[in-house]
């Protein structure tokens, strides 16, 4: 069975990876600084709990253009999600026929985008719960826990074990929406994180930046109660009593969700790699999401919004870096 990542950067490379050092079969594609990076060092994948991979140059089958895709049994789409389109579109023009494709990205959309450009494919959106820092020089980490999220298929039935022998168990759901929103609200953080400019323990540490979490999904949670969605739970805490365990004080916060705080130092969100990198965001698919959704209600969303604003400014240019107390002080206004 041949495994094909379409898009190998962080999550791409990590999961990629971690299946080629079970013994899979697996081709990454990628651009060419990072078939240059892999050529150089191989891939050294880690994780928090202390799993330590190396999988040598010979054995990393790297390519930078789609025509890799032609022979694969299992593409894995990990592009962010304004490439989707484009990525789906070369998988259509060489995909043979049978070939299972799923979405490993975040947002809500991904999943649809590929379905409709690949028609006659079996497409499942899948979810990746944790957080993955490109170290550089090949190595990938995996900062904070969980295995992988997909929407229950029987074509998924010859790849159970492979993910699971890879330290990446597939949980299969009935329902991958309730996930992807749930997913959806612990993403709103990451423009709270990319403006911070600070790690993500760090920024979830301060209670000013949680207060600007909280007021993003409370505006959130109350539009999915309007449209009937009602978010799958995650963790130990329901979706809906996040956004009052968010509030709660610096040292009660440590007390009664230190497992949220159980994070790489590190590691940081997507989001703020990408406006490191100079690159677009997926604000479009992440808050803009809210929005969307509030727009079919009738409803507005400011908060997010704002963050959406707030974001596409230092997308143009403006610093990162700020203060929890003032990025409060700019989403209370915008109620
Ligand atoms: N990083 C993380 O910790 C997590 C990320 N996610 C989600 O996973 C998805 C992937 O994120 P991440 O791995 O961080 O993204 P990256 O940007 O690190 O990786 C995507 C890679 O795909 C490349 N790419 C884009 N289009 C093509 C194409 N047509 N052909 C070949 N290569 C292409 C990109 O190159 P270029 O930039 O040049 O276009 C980039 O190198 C996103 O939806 C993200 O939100 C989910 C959980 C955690
Ligand atoms: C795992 C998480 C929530 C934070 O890293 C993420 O999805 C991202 O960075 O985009």
């Amino acid at each position: 069975m041949r495994i094909v990542v379409h898009g190998a950067g962080g999550i791409g490379c990590y999961v990629g990876g971690r299946l080629a050092a079970a013994g899979a079969d697996v081709t990454l594609i990628g651009r060419q600084r990072l078939a240059d990076e892999l050529a150089e060092h191989g891939l050294h994948l880690t994780d928090y709990l202390g799993a330590d991979l190396r999988v040598p140059t010979e054995q990393v089958h790297f390519e930078t253009t789609p025509d890799a895709a032609a022979e694969a049994d299992l593409v894995l789409v990990t592009v962010k999600s304004a490439a989707t389109a484009t990525a789906a579109d070369e998988l259509a023009a060489v995909l043979k026929p049978g070939a299972v494709v799923v979405s490993f990205q975040n947002g809500i959309r991904n999943g649809e985008i590929l379905r409709e450009r690949l028609p006659d494919r079996v497409v499942l959106t899948g979810m990746v719960p944790f957080n993955v820092l490109n170290r550089g020089g090949g190595a990938f980490h995996q900062g904070t826990e969980g295995g992988l999220d997909i929407a229950r298929h029987p074509a998924l039935g010859p790849y159970v074990e492979t993910f699971a022998c890879a330290g990446l168990p597939l949980t299969q759901h009935d329902d991958i929406l309730p996930v992807q929103w749930a997913k959806l609200l612990l993403n709103l953080n990451n423009p709270v994180n990319a403006l911070s400019d600070l790690p993500l323990r760090d920024e979830l540490a301060q209670r000013a930046y949680r207060r600007c979490l909280a007021a993003a999904q409370a505006e959130t949670l109350e539009l999915l109660t309007a449209a009937g969605i009602t978010p799958a739970r995650l963790m130990v805490v329901p979706p809906g009593r996040l956004p009052m365990l968010l509030r709660l004080p610096d040292f009660l916060f440590r007390r009664l969700a230190s497992k949220m705080l159980a994070i790489d130092p590190l590691a940081r969100t997507s989001m703020w790699e990408d406006l490191e990198a100079g690159r677009r965001t997926e604000i479009d698919y992440l808050n803009g999401e809210v929005v969307r959704l509030a727009e079919s209600l009738g409803r507005t969303a400011p908060v997010n919004a704002k963050l959406i604003e707030l974001i596409r400014a230092v997308e143009s240019g403006r610093a990162r870096g700020m203060t929890g107390p003032d990025l409060l002080r700019e989403l209370t206004s915008a109620r």
